[in-house]
């Protein structure tokens, strides 16, 4: 159905600014199926306003972008259906329990009960929350109210992921288990998109990254060893590894990259999770 050119994400020159800050400028890049893509930037590089115009909560300014061969500005409902959003600043309602919430999205997402009742079990089991199932989330942890939320983005088993820093306020052994499942939530045929700061993360996880800077990708790289170096994604032996190193880690490149760019507000290293690497 989708043919190689063809991602189950597909964007290409994504324009999006708010009054006059060019929030995305010209982004293009496309995810196919099987990919655990992790998508890169400092502090207002555009990440957010992405994932807000791939799932149907923003409207661009020019430029299209396709989730699952569907339009998100003109089909916002049919490609929210369609997708997992775990948002950056996302939280359950406080006045709802995990069962509650989860019974109420596995609804809006058009699962059977049985099957929500039946993947509340297994991703509580997943994440260690069973004991909270019944308790209000205001009277859980921001560890557990995120586990909840990663829960609601895969309880109907969408062929496409959007998630927001996905191991933000879980502990070291959760973050574990969280990422061993995208990396086999990704090989299984679906694509997950991640956006973080963590680029330790990305590395570890991901099997291509983008980088983003002042709205525009400034490179692209393939991390399960399929680009070889020699420019795997364009094909052409030229593709965006130009002047890079394939020695070189995500760090340096990013780091290096994002400096070309001359991103207004430069990069925290501490936000980036690099400060060990000093
Ligand atoms: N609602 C808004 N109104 C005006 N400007 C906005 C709005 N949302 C975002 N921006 C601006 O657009 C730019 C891109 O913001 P965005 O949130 O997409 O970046 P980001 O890469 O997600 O950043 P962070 O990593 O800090 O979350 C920033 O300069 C930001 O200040």
């Amino acid at each position: 159905m989708f043919g190689k050119s063809m991602g189950v994400i597909q964007v290409d020159g994504l324009v999006k600014s708010y009054g006059d800050v060019d929030a995305v400028d010209g982004l293009s890049f496309s995810v196919e199926r099987g990919e655990l893509y992790g998508f890169l930037g400092p502090n207002g590089a555009g990440k957010t306003t992405t994932i807000g115009v791939l799932t149907g909560q923003l409207r661009p300014d020019s430029g299209t972008a396709r989730v699952l061969e569907t339009d998100p500005t003109a089909e916002p409902i049919e490609t929210r259906h369609r997708v997992g959003i775990l948002p950056e600043q996302g939280s359950p309602p406080s006045f709802l329990t995990p069962r509650e919430f989860l019974d109420f999205v596995g609804d809006v997402r058009g699962l059977e009960p049985d099957r929500v009742a039946t993947q509340t079990d297994v991703w509580a089991d997943r994440l260690g929350f069973e004991s909270k199932l019944d308790t209000l989330h205001t009277d859980l942890s921001r560890g557990q109210q995120q586990k909840v939320m990663i829960t609601q983005a895969f309880v109907h088993e969408p062929d496409v992921v959007f998630i927001d820093e996905p191991l933000a306020n879980l502990d070291p052994l959760v973050q574990e288990q969280v990422k061993q499942f995208l990396v086999s939530y990704a090989a299984g045929d679906n694509a997950v998109f991640v956006s973080t700061h963590n680029i330790d993360v990305a590395e570890e996880i991901c099997t291509r990254v983008g980088i983003v800077a002042d709205g525009q990708l400034v490179t692209e790289r393939s991390l399960d060893g399929s680009d070889g170096g020699d420019g795997g994604d364009g094909g052409d032996g030229n593709g965006r590894g130009d002047g890079i190193d394939s020695d070189e880690s995500l760090l340096e490149i990013f780091l290096e990259r994002v400096e070309d760019a001359d991103v207004r507000d430069a990069p925290s290293l501490d936000r980036l999770g690099a400060e060990s690497k000093q």
